[in-house]
């Protein structure tokens, strides 16, 4: 089927949690695109981790037929977007590639952060909006208060808003009535030259790089010669097809729409979300808008606990990028931890995705360090550096200036919290930027922060001090000059490089301090005494000591019973398991990441 006017393009955007993955699967159901036996919850998050986290990272495609009341057969293509903060790249090239999006809102909840990021990336993307009130069946559910605060944002009436239940179908069949009558169908140039938009690619074992595309204009064809046009890639199409959700095979895809190209090419960067594809001979000239190469934001050092485990690490990382264009990666030598990679990621959510599926999936024990985001350095010579590492930070004296990456930060709360958040903003060198209420009681606040700040515990201790009420959703807005200094962390006196850190001025003397005493309780009892410093170049800020342990763990055993020694010698070793050797001190992973808990002594 090819004829555009037939076809509806859609996403569904919400909050974590709003109910988004299970609206997609009842409309699946509903429109018998997946048999109730094939019908596992949430079929669109096929991948482990996103099922055992119940967060999609992935932006998938589905086609589904659905028969309206007006007897006609529409072709809906729904496309799923990632719905985290570190992904809104990819969100808004899913976004691009639709025309209508369904806004999920938990009734029970109200409006959230991620729910007025979605919807301004939507209202960015010029789509039309379907706003629908979900979980209607909880008795929690207040349909009216979130009416209200929906119809505030989008300028509708409250009434003509959709009440729905994603989980029982209530009300889904009325959405997509709506959908059909008010998402407009694709307007491309059917007999142009042609033009896709990637919007998601991954990497298949068996056959190479999958790309998600949304053809704009004219037609791609099996066999065609295509090119990417900000990566510069060629390669002949060896498959062409759409999603049911299974990958269907078909002779071409025209204009409006949405599914697939195979390739046999082997790595995702060559076909990057946001290219656009034409063909290689008579093709387009000019790409579709939009495209930007993603850069890491948060960085931190991945060392293998045992040193032996370097090539595997390096193998996994390698396999994982095949896969993920945004994981950036290069070796790195450090003093307390041997060799390892400084790795960056797109935020933390995508750190802590990637560090365990290093560990689940390849098998590997690492030590992370602090993450830390990108600094930019002019020195006192006028050149320039990029610095990703604090013990890479150059030597005080020769440093001109120091620019960090802030955020505006979008916090939601019911309004007895603003004054506790307020204050965690102002600890966290806040800027004020705005506020305002979307109902009676909920406030949005707006701040400019550092990045840096908030990679550190920021979320938890919003979370904390609003009980669970706020939610955070943030975009970076560029780079700010910042009076910052690096703080050394120095172990039976050896400066332990992985322990470095770049804080402001004025905090790092406290900063100093508490992290000594943080890492006096992490630190086990050695042989020996071990004293701990915190330092500024060569200021010492704080002291502690690690007292020496007395005490040998088999002592209580009198010697006697021989079996029970060997379990509390086997239990020892497996408490070292995370150590990592410093010098002559043996140091837990926990002890790399103390200062996460600075806020909360
Ligand atoms: N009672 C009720 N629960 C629902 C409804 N829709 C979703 N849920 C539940 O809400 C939780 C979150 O639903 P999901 O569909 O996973 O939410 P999501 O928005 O896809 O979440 P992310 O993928 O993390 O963005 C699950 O426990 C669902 O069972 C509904 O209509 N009624």
């Amino acid at each position: 089927m090819s004829d555009q006017s037939l076809i509806r393009n859609f996403s569904i955007i919400a909050h974590i949690d709003h109910g988004k993955s299970t609206l997609a699967d009842r409309i699946l159901e509903m429109t018998h695109t997946v048999d109730a036996r094939g019908m596992r919850d949430q079929v669109l998050d096929s991948m482990e981790l996103e099922r055992e986290r119940g967060i999609t990272i992935k932006a998938q495609a589905v086609r589904v037929a659905y028969t309206a009341k007006d007897g006609i057969t529409y072709q809906l293509h729904l496309i799923d977007t990632p719905g985290h903060v570190d992904f809104t790249y990819e969100v808004s090239r899913s976004l691009a590639a639709c025309e209508g999006a369904l806004l999920v809102v938990d009734a029970s909840q109200g409006v959230e952060a991620q729910t007025l990021a979605n919807t301004y990336l939507a209202v960015e993307a010029g789509l039309e909006i379907i706003p629908c009130l979900n979980k209607l069946d909880l008795p929690g559910a207040e349909p009216e208060r979130v009416a209200g605060e929906v119809a505030d944002l989008l300028g509708e009436d409250p009434d003509a808003i959709k009440r729905i239940s994603g989980k029982t179908g209530m009300g889904v069949e009325e959405v997509l009535e709506e959908l059909v009558l008010r998402v407009p169908p694709p307007s491309g140039d059917p007999d142009g030259a042609p033009r896709a938009v990637i919007f998601d690619s991954e990497f298949d074992q068996y056959r190479g790089v999958v790309a998600y595309i949304r053809m704009v204009d004219g037609t791609l064809k099996k066999g065609d010669a295509i090119r990417a046009m900000a990566a510069q890639t060629e390669a002949d199409i060896d498959e062409i097809g759409f999603f049911t959700p299974k990958m269907t095979a078909t002779d071409k895809l025209t204009a409006g729409e949405v599914g697939y190209v195979i390739t046999g090419l082997k790595d995702v960067t060559l076909l990057r979300v946001g290219d656009t594809l034409t063909t290689k001979h008579h093709g387009a000239t000019e790409a579709l808008p939009g495209y930007k190469e993603v850069q890491p934001m948060v960085f931190c050092g991945l060392f293998p606990i045992d040193g032996d485990d370097y090539p595997d690490l390096r193998d996994a990382l390698e396999k994982l990028t095949l896969n993920d264009a945004a994981l950036d990666w290069q070796p790195e030598t450090s003093d307390a931890l041997g060799f390892g990679f400084r790795v960056g990621f797109l935020g933390l959510l995508h750190m802590d995705i990637v560090r365990e599926r290093l560990e689940r999936e390849y098998n590997l024990e690492l030590i992370g360090t602090m993450p830390s985001v990108g600094f930019e350095v002019t020195l006192t010579n006028g050149e320039e550096l990029e610095v990703h590492n604090p013990s890479d930070f150059p030597d005080p004296q020769r440093v001109a200036e120091v620019r960090e990456p802030f955020v505006r930060a979008q916090m939601l709360m019911p309004k007895e919290y603003v004054g506790t958040v307020m204050e965690l903003c102002q600890e966290k060198r806040g800027e004020h930027a705005g506020m305002h209420y979307l109902s009676a009681d909920r406030v949005n606040l707006e701040y400019d922060l550092p990045l840096s700040e908030i990679v550190m515990d920021f979320f938890d201790q919003l979370k904390s001090r609003t009980r669970g009420y706020a939610s955070l959703d943030y975009e970076i807005t560029g780079m700010r000059a910042s009076n910052l200094v690096r703080l050394d962390v120095l172990l039976g006196g050896d400066a332990v490089d992985a322990l470095s850190m770049l804080v402001h001025k004025d905090k790092a003397y406290a900063f100093g301090r508490t992290l000594a005493e943080k890492l006096q309780k992490k630190i086990p009892r050695q042989q020996y005494d071990v004293p701990i410093q915190a330092a500024i170049g060569s200021n010492v800020v704080a002291r502690e000591t690690v007292k020496a342990f007395r005490k040998d763990v088999t002592a209580k055993c009198y010697g006697g019973d021989i079996s029970r020694k060997r379990k509390l010698l086997e239990r020892q070793k497996e408490g070292k398991k995370r150590m990592k050797q410093v010098g002559r001190v043996e140091v837990p992973q926990e002890a790399f990441l103390a200062v996460l808990e600075l806020g909360d002594k």
